[in-house]
C-alpha cells in the first residue's frame, strides 16, 4: 500500500478545490491542509459541508483544483482509500446494504481482501468485543436508528481507516445514545473529521473550520471559531428570515 512520502503529503490536502454541479458552484477554491487529530467542520444548512466530505472521501472529484489524502487523489484510487478513509454517513439507511448485521460488517473486510470466512469471523469478534455478539444473525431491519448508527460505526472501525469522516453523527439519536457514541468516538486513536451545524459538537476539537456558502469563512482553534459561529447563528436566528433566501 502507498503511504505518505513527505510531510506535505500527510493528512488531507485541498488545493483551491472547487466543486460545481447542477449549474452552480457548491464549493469555491477551498485550500486546507488537515493534519490534526480532531477536526470540526461547522456550517449552516446548505453551506457545502457534506459536499466537502464527499470530496475528501473521493466519492466525487473536484471540478477544479486538487484533493489528496496521504498524497493520493481519493477519487482516482478508491481501493487505496479503504485503509485511509472511512465515512460515517448522516443517515445509516444510506450506508447499510446487507440484510444481516454480520453480512454488513463482513462486506468491507472482504473488499479489503479477506476471505469470506475470515471476514465473518472478524465481524463476529468485533461484535463480541463491543458486547453485541447476539447481533450477528439479526436482521438489520430490527435495529433502532441508534443501533443502526452504531452498526455503521462498527463497519467503519472494522476496516481500521486512518481517518474517519463523520457527517452529523448525532442527528436523530437520543441523548444517552449521543453520549455513548460521543464517548466511543473520543476514545478512537484515528483522525476524526466531524461535520456539524452544532458548535457544541466540535467545541473540544483541535481545529475548527467554518464553511459559509461554499467558502472557508474562519479556520482556527475551536474556542474562537465555534463561539464566533454560535454568535453569528444566534444573530441570524433573531432575524425573521434568512437574508440570502428570497421569499
Ligand atoms: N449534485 C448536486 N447538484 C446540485 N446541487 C447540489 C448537489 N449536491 C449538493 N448540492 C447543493 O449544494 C449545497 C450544499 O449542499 P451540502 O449537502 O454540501 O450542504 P450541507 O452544508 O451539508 O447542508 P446540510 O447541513 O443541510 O446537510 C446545497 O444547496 C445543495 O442543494
Amino acid at each position: 500500500m502507498q503511504h505518505a512520502s513527505s510531510p506535505s503529503d500527510m493528512g488531507i490536502r485541498l488545493d483551491r478545490a472547487t466543486y460545481a454541479a447542477g449549474g452552480r458552484t457548491i464549493l469555491s477554491g477551498i485550500s486546507l491542509h488537515l493534519t490534526e487529530r480532531r477536526i470540526g467542520i461547522l456550517g449552516p444548512n446548505g453551506s457545502g459541508k457534506t459536499t466537502l466530505l464527499r470530496l475528501m472521501a473521493g466519492l466525487v472529484a473536484p471540478t477544479d483544483g486538487r484533493v489528496t489524502v496521504e498524497g493520493i487523489e481519493p477519487a482516482s484510487d478508491r481501493r487505496a482509500m479503504l485503509g485511509a478513509i472511512g465515512i460515517l454517513f448522516q443517515n445509516p439507511e444510506h450506508q447499510i446494504i446487507f440484510p444481516t448485521v454480520e453480512e454488513e460488517l463482513a462486506f468491507g473486510l472482504k473488499q479489503m481482501g479477506r476471505s469470506a470466512a475470515e471476514a465473518r469471523r472478524a465481524a463476529r469478534d468485533l461484535l463480541a468485543a463491543h458486547g453485541r455478539a447476539h447481533w450477528a444473525a439479526a436482521s438489520v431491519a430490527t435495529l433502532s436508528q441508534g443501533q443502526k448508527q452504531f452498526l455503521c460505526l462498527l463497519s467503519v472501525l472494522a476496516m481500521a481507516p486512518r481517518t474517519i469522516l463523520l457527517d452529523e453523527p448525532f442527528s436523530g439519536l437520543d441523548l444517552p445514545t449521543q453520549i455513548r457514541l460521543s464517548r466511543r468516538l473520543a476514545a478512537l486513536p484515528q483522525r476524526l473529521v466531524t461535520i456539524s451545524h452544532d458548535p457544541a459538537a466540535v467545541a473540544d476539537h483541535d481545529r475548527v473550520i467554518w464553511l459559509e456558502q461554499g467558502r472557508v469563512r474562519a479556520d482556527g482553534p475551536a474556542p474562537e471559531v465555534a463561539s464566533a459561529f454560535r454568535a453569528e447563528m444566534e444573530h441570524l436566528g433573531g432575524l425573521d428570515a434568512d437574508a440570502d433566501l428570497a421569499g
